[in-house]
């Protein structure tokens, strides 16, 4: 073949692929609009949001979506904000595109320095770190089997929280009972975390700087708006953030320390005693992959606080939105009482962590109580890896996108009656295979509590089986009653969790076994 027609006939090819590659790319070209939402000045827009409480922006995005339809976005700080109210717009984001939209935002400057920049699992951008410190958490920790060696720390605490509730419910004056399932909570994470039981004092010293560390979210936030400017005119504001950080290093390190010393000596002896692995062990024997080296003490600090923390306000809030509806619905105690004497029978103290199986009702109660009020009404900030187009909008590589996971749980569409509280339609399986609700959204998102997809709450079956085995003795052990003439009121506030404004204030009686037999 001749040389020139080889020459034209490879020109040819290229030219056409070209134009090929030219027609597939410009067919893919994004479009550029964001999400609609209102017009916002630079800087001022930012200071006027800053002023804004989370509750009284989520009214605001609540009142656009109805204008503007299913994704809004709003200018709260330097970069747009797009929140998604649709469950199938949610489910094409987290369940089909999931690594596409499981990153994390770059972090503010304080919320880096106490994650360490960025080295824990909920603030780690989507990558090789992230990976391994979640499988870390889920396969070493919240395995099942590892869940089940810490049933001694579940029965520990709930004889403390008896224990209290008891000496309250003797003086016939009611009881204000978040402060106590915070504290049950907390000591069951603690004992998880570190592995011995502290005493309640060491407990309680935690407990303080941890929830101070909570609430800095919102207080040391201005300090992020302008750091070298705010370094200079709040520079109080910047010490006392600083001494916050070293008033948590003080409390964890010296727990992280024992644990390390514990480790060396049993391997010294080479005994497995009655030794139960705590998640500091696990962190202890950890290498982060990227960077070929240990966690160090600061990190370690950082993801034992975040154990902490997610664990503690998310669940004893669940915890007091159930039994405050409990309260205010008597006939739905009642019912949930019966179901248990069926299972345990009239002679049992407590009721075991086998036996919740078998209560179907219980699994209903905590499930219309994580959909009628879940403990976060948004998750965790997210953002695509790349530029990307959803529901016909730009979602823009540095911005975030977040999902109304209360509205979502209030859909009309889905649920019959969506603000009243009627465990029953968990209890109708609209599956015909007649297995229980999926929290996971993989086929289909109707509620999402613990978030979907790759980023999901990994502590989502800790949190469970916590909450049906303290509601369910809770039930069993005492008779709870509004005070006469209180009405229990669902209204609420934002505080690190979406919480009671009026907190659950009950009337406590132990129950007598056999009158149980009255409601039969
Ligand atoms: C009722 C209790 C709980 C609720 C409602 C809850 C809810 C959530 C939500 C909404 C997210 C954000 C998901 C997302 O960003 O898409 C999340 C993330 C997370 N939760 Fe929970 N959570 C609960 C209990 C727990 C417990 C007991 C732990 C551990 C002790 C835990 C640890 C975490 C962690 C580490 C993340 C970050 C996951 C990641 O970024 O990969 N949570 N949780």
């Amino acid at each position: 073949m001749e040389t020139w027609f080889l020459i034209l006939l490879t020109v040819s090819i290229s030219l056409l692929l070209k134009a090929f590659v030219n027609l597939f790319s410009s067919s893919k070209k994004l479009p550029h609009t964001l999400p609609p939402g209102p017009f916002t000045f630079p800087i001022i827009g930012n200071i006027l949001w800053l002023r804004k409480s989370f509750l009284q922006i989520e009214q605001i995005i609540r009142n656009l979506h109805l204008k503007v339809g299913p994704m809004v976005t709003l200018h709260l700080g330097p970069r747009p904000s797009i929140f998604i109210f649709d469950r199938s717009l949610a489910h094409q984001a987290l369940i089909q595109n999931g690594s596409l939209f499981s990153n994390r935002p770059k972090a503010l400057p304080t919320t880096k320095i106490m994650n360490s920049n960025q080295h824990t699992i909920s603030s780690a951008s989507y990558g090789p770190t992230w990976r391994i410190l979640r499988r870390n958490l889920t396969s070493e920790i919240f395995h099942p089997s590892r869940v089940k060696s810490y049933s001694h720390a579940r029965k520990w605490v709930l004889e403390i929280l008896f224990d209290s509730l008891e000496s309250n419910a003797k003086s016939g004056e009611s009881v204000q009972v978040l402060a106590q399932f915070r504290y049950a909570m907390f000591c069951l994470l603690v004992l998880m975390c570190f592995g011995d039981k502290l005493s309640q004092d060491q407990i309680k010293e935690i407990e303080a700087v941890q929830q101070r560390v909570m609430l800095s979210f919102g207080r040391f936030n201005i300090l992020n708006f302008w750091p070298r400017v705010t370094k200079v005119l709040l520079r109080k504001q910047w010490k006392q953030f600083f001494r916050l950080c070293k008033d948590r290093e003080d409390a964890l390190i010296p727990l992280i320390r024992a644990r390390k010393k514990a480790k060396d000596e049993r391997l010294s002896k080479k005994e497995s005693d009655d030794y139960v692995l705590a998640y500091v062990d696990t962190l202890l024997d950890l290498e982060l992959p990227e960077e070929k080296r240990k966690l160090d003490e600061g990190e370690i600090v950082s993801l034992a606080s975040e154990f902490l923390n997610t664990g503690t306000d998310t669940t004893s809030t669940a915890l007091q939105w159930v039994m405050a509806n409990l309260v205010k619905h008597p006939y739905i105690q009642d019912k949930l009482l019966l179901e248990i004497k069926g299972v345990v029978g009239d002679g049992e103290e407590e009721i075991k962590e086998d036996d919740l199986q078998k209560m179907p009702y219980l699994k209903a109660v905590i499930l219309e109580g994580l959909r009628r009020h879940p403990p976060t009404h948004f998750v965790v900030p997210h953002c695509v890896t790349e530029d990307t187009v959803l529901g016909g909008f730009l979602v823009p590589k540095k911005g975030s996108i977040n999902f109304m996971v209360a509205d979502m749980g209030w859909d009309p569409k889905v649920w019959e009656d969506p603000m009243a509280f009627k465990p029953e339609r968990f209890l109708r399986s609209d599956d015909s295979s007649g297995q229980v609700f999926d929290l996971t959204g993989s086929r289909e998102i109707k509620m999402m509590p613990f978030g979907v997809g790759r980023r999901i709450c990994p502590g989502l079956g800790l949190a469970l089986l916590h909450l049906e085995y303290f509601v369910a003795n809770l039930v069993w052990k005492f008779e709870w009653k509004a005070m006469d003439g209180d009405e229990i009121s669902l209204e609420e506030k934002l505080e690190f969790t979406v919480v009671m404004r009026t907190p659950l204030k009950a009337q406590i009686s132990p129950r007598k076994r056999q009158g149980l037999d009255v409601l039969l």
